[in-house]
């Protein structure tokens, strides 16, 4: 494993932030560390860079502790929420900082190899007080990748950007960091974000690591109800599984990795979807982007549902409800 982390604990006095956490991340990877607001994902971020004094546990790079090792030696590079870039300096200066300090040769190729990188080829004479927040965000992960470091440490680095912007950026990011075969720690409340960007992702609450695996096999096998919901899980049903197939109050639903017996499952939105029939009915809803997310009265308590933007399904109507695989997540 690259970087290594057991047993780490961050107290804040008598707070403990986090708690006994454990994590490891391999070469050319990139792991999320997800969870809401408080739950410790900077602390822990900042304890791996050697920002914050740890109580317990340790942080380790290819096997070697880096206990004694202080933050500006650990060869890591940090992006944060804000950019954080120097007013003074423009571009290809902000870029250029790190390599200098350094002492590498050929820094103006490297900015240019950068900023083309970025997808903000050109860019070296502006200033970057006059950077939308987009291009600032660009430029601060330019500056970051500039000497080259062995991690890529990125606490929210597009939570201060708007909602079109970020799914943008998430995707550019996510090419960059893929593509250069960059090891990578996120930070990140936002789940999207997070299996946009991820190989695996570990879910921390208040300040424990609940659950660490591939994006996948989170988002399908939730360790427990408390992750599930902060993966997007609205209602919690009980159900019977024979060779894959779970029948529920909703129906029947495939679930291949379901073992025979009494499983828990867990439904997003968009697991429950608008069919044929009269067993539910309609109490309200909402338009989103690209559905009508409802909240319907079935005999098993109100729960939330789908529908296509083009449905003509008003509150009161009667509907009858379908699962659908993709939107159902097996309880661990
Ligand atoms: N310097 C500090 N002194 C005391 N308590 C702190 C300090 N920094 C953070 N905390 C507390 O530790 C807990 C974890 O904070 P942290 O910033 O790591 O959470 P987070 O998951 O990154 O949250 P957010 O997503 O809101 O940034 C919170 O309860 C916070 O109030």
């Amino acid at each position: 494993m690259a970087l290594s982390v057991s047993g780490l604990t961050v107290r804040y006095g008598s707070f403990t932030a986090v708690s006994g956490a454990g994590l490891e991340i391999a070469d050319g990877e990139v792991l999320a560390l997800l969870g809401p607001s408080g739950s410790g994902k900077s602390t822990l971020l900042r304890a791996i860079t050697g920002l914050e004094p740890i109580a317990a546990g340790s942080v380790r790079w290819d096997g070697a502790d880096l206990a004694r090792v202080p933050v500006h030696k650990r060869g890591f590079g940090l992006v944060f929420q804000d950019g954080q870039l120097f007013p003074h300096r423009d571009v290809a200066g902000n870029i250029a900082f790190g390599p200098r300090m350094h002492g590498m040769t050929g820094r103006a190729e490297r900015v240019r190899r950068l900023l083309d990188l970025v997808g903000l080829a050109g860019y070296e004479k502006r200033r970057v007080t006059e950077l939308s927040g987009g291009e600032a965000q660009r430029v601060a992960l330019a500056r970051a990748l500039a000497p080259e470091p062995r991690l890529l440490l990125l606490d929210e680095p597009l939570s201060g950007l708007d909602a079109g912007l970020r799914e943008q950026l998430a995707v550019d990011l996510a090419e960059v960091l893929h593509g250069a075969k960059i090891t990578a720690l996120l930070v990140t409340h936002d789940q999207e974000e997070a299996f946009t960007l991820a190989d695996r992702v570990a879910v921390l609450q208040a300040g424990e690591i609940r659950q660490a695996g591939a994006v996948r096999e989170v988002w399908r096998r939730p360790v427990d109800e408390g992750v599930a919901r902060f993966l997007g899980v609205t209602t919690v049903i009980d159900g019977e599984a024979t060779d894959g197939v779970v029948r529920c109050a909703f129906g029947e639903v495939v679930v291949p990795e379901a073992a025979d017996g009494p499983v828990r499952l867990g439904l997003r939105p968009s697991g429950l979807r608008l069919a044929e029939g009269d067993t539910a009915e309609v109490l309200s809803k909402v338009h989103r982007r690209d559905h009508v997310r409802l909240a319907v009265r079935t005999t098993a308590g109100t729960v939330d549902a789908v529908a296509a933007v083009s449905a003509d399904v008003n509150p009161g109507d009667e509907i009858g409800l379908a699962l659908d695989p993709d939107g159902v997540a097996l309880l661990g």
